[in-house]
């Protein structure tokens, strides 16, 4: 218990007082969160039959959690997104309908990476995702791989006008993962350019891309970053599940911390005995 005690005031007020000019830093240097990144609400998924969370709503405990300002370290840190897929299925016009709102007719590959920081209010706490746009093209994928590790959500794209970049993706998310845990990453299937096939080629399509996307434990969403149909949409579904996850993962940190603290003066007080006890008697031998 005196350790316990004498942990706590080391950590105590001196710890907050670093702690919250950390967090004064961290929110001068990072942009304002924009009023159109506000979310209150958990968006819909795009097709029940393709999801992994069916909930209508955020999970309770991250609501309380937020509305208590128990989110621990999660309004500070900056969740990394990798987007994949093969060349020119549209990853980097996805990308920059949503984060700048334009779109580009003529394409220009991705050489390597490139990226994106969107900040966003999730449930009144400040939430940063990190979009990587990695390059499809085969000579550049092994610069693109390097950057696979950390990643929190893997959004996996294909064109819904070239069936091979379906059948492609099974590879890249097998890439994606070898750098990745898989049992904590948000995977995401991502058909897009629906604005170039017909509704009946569409529901045509769509049931091989669900059957992949159900596969792979991935959610599947069908976008047109021409159109910009479901974008919004999309990047909105994808910040609050990986919000609700980062929250959840503080949540169960701070818990076992909670735990682990008591188990550990215990282990202390008896180890110290035990140690002496030894050392003694391998003194005397
Ligand atoms: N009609 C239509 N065209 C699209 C759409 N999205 C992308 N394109 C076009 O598809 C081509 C490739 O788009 P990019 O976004 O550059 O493709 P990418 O996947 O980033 O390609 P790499 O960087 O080489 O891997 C461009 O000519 C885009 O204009 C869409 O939703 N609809
Ligand atoms: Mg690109």
């Amino acid at each position: 218990m005196a350790a316990y005690r004498s942990a706590e005031s080391v950590t105590g007020p001196a710890a907050g007082l670093v702690e919250a000019r950390r967090r004064a830093f961290i929110m001068s240097v990072l942009p304002p969160v924009r009023k159109d990144r506000v979310i209150s609400q958990l968006p819909k998924c795009f097709s029940k039959g393709a999801t992994l969370h069916t909930e209508d709503g955020f999970n309770a405990k991250v609501k309380t959690a937020c509305q208590e300002q128990r989110t621990g370290t999660v309004g500070f840190k900056i969740s990394k997104v990798i987007v994949v897929g093969d060349l020119a299925v549209g990853k980097t016009c996805l990308i920059n309908r949503f984060c700048k709102d334009v779109f580009d007719k003529n394409y220009k590959a991705t050489i390597g990476v490139d990226f994106e920081m969107e900040r966003f209010e999730v449930l009144g706490v400040p939430f940063s995702l990190q979009l990587w746009d990695t390059a499809g093209q085969e000579r550049f994928k092994c610069i693109a791989s390097t950057y696979y590790r950390g990643a929190q959500a893997i959004i996996i794209v294909f064109d819904l006008t070239d069936v091979a970049s379906l059948h492609h993706t099974r590879q890249w998310l097998e890439d994606a993962m070898k750098e990745n845990d898989p049992t904590s990453v948000l995977l995401f299937l991502v058909g897009t350019k629906k604005d170039l096939i017909s509704p009946a080629q569409y529901s045509f399509n769509e049931q091989d891309a669900i059957k992949v996307a159900q596969e792979m434990k991935a959610e599947y969403w069908a976008v047109s970053a021409l159109s910009g149909e479901n974008v919004r949409e999309f990047f909105f579904r994808l910040a609050s599940l990986t919000f609700e996850a980062n929250v959840l993962a503080e949540l169960e940190k701070s818990s076992s911390r909670r735990i682990g603290d008591v188990i550990k003066i215990s282990n202390t007080t008896s180890n110290l005995y035990a140690t002496s006890k030894k050392k003694q008697s391998n003194c005397c031998q």
